[in-house]
């Protein structure tokens, strides 16, 4: 697996757009995402300037043949970060692009249409459900914390302290934070509520769109712990897999 891949999205016009009568300028072709110039340069000729990125998401006509919605992104992007988690491999997708471009549809979309995490989290304890063995057990924790003004504070401290978290370094592990909350989930419900909890906890909230809000990032790590235990002896082997996997900076 690469170890970094870059997926480019189209979303549909919106109402507005549409009332400015505005000109789609974006093509896509397999993994080439194709801009359409404007105007005609000194050759009289309109040029096209052609990208390539790992995979690209032509996502603004449902009756279009080329046409890719959440399912497709979720199967290029999703699926192989959740079966590397097993393998012990830390796994992050964030989204980046201007307001209203559509990252908060891709990563978590809506009730019909669910996004990325949504699905990655039903298919996480949907797996977990049928990997589950006497001697195979495996736990999901969550925390959420928010970067602001350098500062780290938990985003999910059900005492609603405020306090500056220390950012340390562990040998094996590398760098954490000291004493973020770490809280049990058994279902994508539990992680949405939790992150709907620490969202009311920002600093800068999430739809807050000035200056200030450049300034704070929230952090929202998923790990998954395996437990390996030899039934003979009842002596078991902890694996932690870290799965940071929503980076929200607005
Ligand atoms: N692929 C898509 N298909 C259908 N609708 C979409 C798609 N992408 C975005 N939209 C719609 O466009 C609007 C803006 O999208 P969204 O809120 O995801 O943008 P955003 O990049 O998260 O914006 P912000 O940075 O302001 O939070 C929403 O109404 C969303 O439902």
């Amino acid at each position: 697996m690469d170890k970094v891949k870059v997926a480019v999205r189209v979303r549909p016009t919106n109402r507005r757009e549409k009332e400015l009568g505005t000109k789609t300028v974006v093509d896509m072709d397999n993994n080439q995402t194709i801009l359409q110039a404007l105007k005609e340069g000194h050759d009289g000729r309109k040029a096209a300037k052609t990208f390539a990125f790992d995979h690209c998401f032509w996502s603004m006509l449902e009756d279009d043949p080329k046409f890719q919605g959440q399912e497709e992104v979720f199967k290029a992007l999703g699926v192989e970060i959740l079966e590397r988690a097993y393998e012990g491999y830390n796994g992050c997708i964030f989204a980046y692009g201007q307001t209203g471009s559509g990252k908060s549809y891709t990563m978590m979309g809506t009730h019909e249409q669910k996004g990325i995490i949504p699905r990655l989290c039903d298919a996480l304890f949907e797996n977990i459900k049928t990997m589950t063995k006497d001697d195979l057990t495996y736990k999901v924790e969550v925390s959420y914390m928010e970067i602001y003004n350098e500062k780290v504070h938990d985003l999910l401290d059900l005492k609603g302290n405020k306090q500056n978290l220390k950012v340390r370094e562990h040998s094996i592990l590398g760098p954490y934070v000291d004493g973020l909350s770490m809280l049990a989930v058994s279902s994508f419900e539990d992680i949405n509520n939790l992150m709907n909890e620490g969202n009311k906890s920002r600093t800068v909230a999430a739809t807050n769109m000035n200056n200030e809000s450049s300034r704070s990032h929230a952090v929202f790590n998923i790990v998954l712990t395996q437990t390996i235990t030899d039934l003979t002896s009842g002596v078991s082997k902890y694996i932690k897999f870290f799965k940071n996997m929503y980076h929200q900076s607005d």
